[in-house]
C-alpha cells in the first residue's frame, strides 16, 4: 500500500457520490480510486473530473481494480453482503454504509467470513456515534450525570420517503439507527420490540405504513420508543431525550440561529440527512481512513451490524403481527467481546 489509501466505492447513489466528494475535499491520506453502480451513468457522473479512479459497473471489478486498499460500501442493503464477502475474501479494510445487511442471516455469513480472519475489517456506517451531540450525550450517560437511564425518547423524522421505500424499511432502514444509537449510548442489547402502528398519513406514499412507534426494551430494563415518520413533510428532525433516576438530557433541537422578526421568532430546520449529519459523515470516514490505513476498524463492528439486524427483523414481525416480539442473538463470538 502506499501513503496514500486507495479506495474502492461500491454505488454511486446518493450517499455514495457524496462520500466519493468527502473523500476528494475533505478526507486527507486517501482517495478514490475506483467507484462501482450498474447504472453506468451514475458511475461516470460521481468520477467525472477525477484524475485516475475507473469506473465499473459491479462491485467485484472494483473490488479488484488496482490500487484497492479498503472498500466503502453505498449500495442499497440487500446488495452489501456481495460486496463484504468480495472484500472480506481479499483481506479488504470496509467502512459499510448501515444497515450491514437487512437480515440477520446475511449478518451471519459476514460475521463467519470474519472471524474466519480473525480480525475485524468491517465498520458499519452508523455515523451518529460520530455526531457531537450523541457524543456529548453519551459521555453524560457514561459519566453517571442523570443516573441510570430509565427512557430513550426517540424521534426520527424525514421530509419524504424515496419512491423504492416499504413498510419494512420503515424498521429496517431508518429506525435501525436508534436500535445502534440505543445500544451504544446505553451500553445494552435489545431484548424485545413491540411496534404500533396508527392510521397511516394521508402524506404517506399508498400502501406505506407511516408513521409507526416503536418500543424497545433493553436488557438492562430500560425503554426506549421511537416515532419513526418518513413523510412529515416539513424537514428532517431526529431527536433524543434521555430521562434517568436523577435528571434529563435532550439532543437533536436545531442548534442553528434563532430570527426574532416582525412580530416571529423562528429558524430552520435541515431537510435531509446529508446537511444534518454532514459533520458526523466527515468524522466518520476520516477516523474510517484513518483506522483502516492500519488494517483496524474505528467504529461500530459487524456485531453491531448484526445486532441491530436481529432487532430490525424481530420489529418487522412485530409491525406485522402487533404483537411483542422477543429478540434472540446468538452467542458473541469471542472476536467482538
Ligand atoms: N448513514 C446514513 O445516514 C444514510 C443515509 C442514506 C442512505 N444510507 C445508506 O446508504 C446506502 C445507499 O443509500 P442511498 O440513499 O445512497 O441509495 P441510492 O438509491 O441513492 O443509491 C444506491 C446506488 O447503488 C446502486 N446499486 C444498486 N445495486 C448495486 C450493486 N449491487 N453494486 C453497486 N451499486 C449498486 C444504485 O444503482 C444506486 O446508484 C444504503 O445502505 C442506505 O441505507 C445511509
Ligand atoms: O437510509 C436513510 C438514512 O439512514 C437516514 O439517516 C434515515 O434518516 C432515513 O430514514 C433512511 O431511510
Amino acid at each position: 500500500m502506499t501513503s496514500t489509501l486507495g479506495i474502492a466505492v461500491i454505488g454511486a447513489g446518493r450517499m455514495g457520490a457524496d462520500h466519493v466528494r468527502r473523500i476528494g475535499r475533505t478526507v486527507g491520506g486517501a482517495r478514490v480510486v475506483a467507484v462501482a453502480d450498474p447504472d453506468g451513468d451514475r458511475a461516470k457522473e460521481a468520477v467525472a473530473g477525477l484524475d485516475g479512479v475507473s469506473a465499473h459497473s459491479d462491485a467485484v471489478a472494483a473490488v479488484a481494480a488496482p490500487g484497492v486498499d479498503a472498500v466503502l460500501v453505498a449500495s442499497p442493503g440487500p446488495a452489501h453482503e456481495e460486496a463484504l464477502l468480495h472484500a472480506l475474501a481479499r483481506e479488504l479494510p470496509v467502512l459499510c454504509e448501515k444497515p450491514l445487511t437487512p437480515d440477520p442471516a446475511g449478518a451471519l455469513r459476514v460475521l463467519e467470513a470474519e472471524r474466519r480472519l480473525g480480525r475485524r475489517l468491517v465498520q458499519v456506517g452508523f455515523m451518529r456515534r460520530f455526531d457531537a451531540e450523541y457524543e456529548r450525550l453519551k459521555e453524560l450517560l457514561d459519566g453517571g450525570g442523570i443516573g441510570r437511564p430509565l427512557f430513550l425518547h426517540c424521534r426520527h423524522r424525514n421530509a419524504a420517503s424515496p419512491s423504492f421505500f416499504t413498510s419494512d424499511m420503515l424498521i429496517s432502514d431508518s429506525v435501525v439507527h436508534e436500535v445502534d444509537a440505543a445500544r451504544w449510548l446505553l451500553g445494552q442489547e435489545i431484548t424485545a420490540v413491540t411496534v404500533l402502528s396508527p392510521t397511516p398519513s394521508a402524506a404517506a406514499p399508498e400502501g406505506l405504513g407511516d408513521p409507526r412507534f416503536v418500543l424497545l426494551e433493553t436488557s438492562g430494563g430500560a425503554i426506549v420508543d421511537v416515532e419513526i415518520f418518513v413523510n412529515c413533510g416539513f424537514g428532517y428532525q431526529v431527536q433524543c431525550e434521555a430521562v434517568g433516576e436523577s435528571g434529563s438530557a435532550r439532543i437533536g433541537d436545531a442548534q442553528a440561529m434563532v430570527v426574532q422578526s416582525a412580530g416571529r421568532w423562528g429558524g430552520e430546520i435541515a431537510q435531509d440527512f446529508l446537511t444534518r449529519f454532514a459533520d458526523a459523515y466527515d468524522r466518520q470516514v476520516r477516523r474510517w481512513v484513518a483506522a483502516a490505513a492500519r488494517g483496524r476498524i474505528d467504529g461500530p463492528d459487524v456485531w453491531d451490524g448484526y445486532a441491530a439486524a436481529v432487532v430490525s427483523e424481530a420489529g418487522i414481525t412485530a409491525a406485522r403481527s402487533g404483537v411483542r416480539t422477543p429478540v434472540e442473538l446468538v452467542e458473541r463470538p469471542a472476536l467482538y467481546r
